[in-house]
């Protein structure tokens, strides 16, 4: 069963021009992620690797490609945990870099902190010689013309909290059966600036305990926050429930008590996997026993080899 990797590439609507890259990067990140483990990796490097492949990827809302703060602004949150220590570090509001995923792992390995934010953040990684990258190298076409839509008088408030968004994530566990999770967000459409959403903060964005699973989430994310959906997850599998099982409850219970949607890949120490989600689609993909699953709508679940790169 050992090892697994699973990705997801954000939950809410992806619109038909834009759902074959948005599969076909989260099928090269999973591959990517897969690559470490088979390689000998830790879960924490192949989870850290797979978000990265998908900051850099235009098509996702985290890095480059980020949705706008309502100023036009691209502040972005990231988190990993480690299941091994239950160590994690994280960043919000981090502005000008091109991996924010990379700088929550050096949070984590580097400070005695579990979050930095904003301006701290951007000193930070300038001490840890992490290049600073133009605002502009980060905003792709796409996200200023929904910033630009989403100023209008009478614009749509659902698809500002819930729309075409992409935020990235991973989960996974290594031959040696740690898990360890990330996750990497430009947050929501036109947010406030200084908002933090739910990316950032332990047990909401994500968890990782070797001694239950671990879980990733996207989705609404002042929802995600009032339910800690990914502690909420492993509550339940602490409570004998399986990762579909237990992924399927907490998405319910935000749905019905906070009105939220949202999606979440889950893991346990046995390579068990899900990737499930409450809103419309959400791009995933899982790498086990060199064979890559993947899906976008509820229910679709498409196998091929690990190798074939169609
Ligand atoms: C699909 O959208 C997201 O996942 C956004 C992210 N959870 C946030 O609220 O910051």
């Amino acid at each position: 069963m050992l090892p697994v990797v699973v990705v997801h590439g954000g939950a809410g609507h992806i619109p038909k021009e834009r759902s074959k890259n948005s599969m076909s990067g989260v099928c090269s990140a999973t591959r990517a992620g897969y690559a470490v483990l088979k390689g000998g990796g830790s879960s924490m490097d192949a989870v850290v690797e797979a978000v990265t492949q998908l900051e850099n990827n235009p098509s996702f809302n985290a890095g480059c490609g980020s949705v706008l703060t309502v100023k036009g602004d691209v502040e972005m949150d990231a988190i990993v945990m480690d299941g091994k220590t239950l160590g994690s570090g994280a960043v919000s509001a981090v502005r000008n870099i091109a991996n924010p995923v990379q700088l929550a792992r050096l949070v984590m390995d580097k400070t005695s902190h579990a979050c930095l934010t904003a301006e701290g953040a951007s000193q930070f990684a300038r001490s840890m010689g992490v290049p600073e990258v133009p605002q502009e190298s980060l905003i792709t076409e796409y996200a200023r013309m929904r910033w630009k839509k989403n100023l209008a008088p009478g614009a749509n408030p659902v698809e500002c909290q819930m729309g075409k968004m992409g935020t990235v994530g991973a989960v996974a566990v290594d031959s040696e059966g740690n898990v360890a999770c990330a996750t990497s967000t430009g947050g929501i459409l036109n947010k406030m600036e200084g908002r933090v959403g739910d990316t950032p903060c332990i047990g909401c964005g994500g968890y990782a305990d070797n001694q239950t699973g671990a879980v990733s989430t996207t989705g609404h994310g002042e929802a995600i926050m009032k339910v800690t959906l990914a502690r909420l997850i492993l509550f339940h599998m602490e409570q004998g429930q399986s990762v579909e099982a237990a992924s399927d409850l907490g998405l319910a219970y935000m749905k019905s008590r906070v009105e939220g949607l949202g999606g979440v890949v889950t893991v346990d120490p046995q390579g068990n996997w899900a990737a499930r989600f409450s809103s419309l689609q959400m791009a995933w993909a899982a790498a086990q026993k060199d064979t890559l699953h993947y899906g976008l709508y509820c229910g679709e679940h498409f196998t091929q080899s690990i190798e074939d790169p169609n």
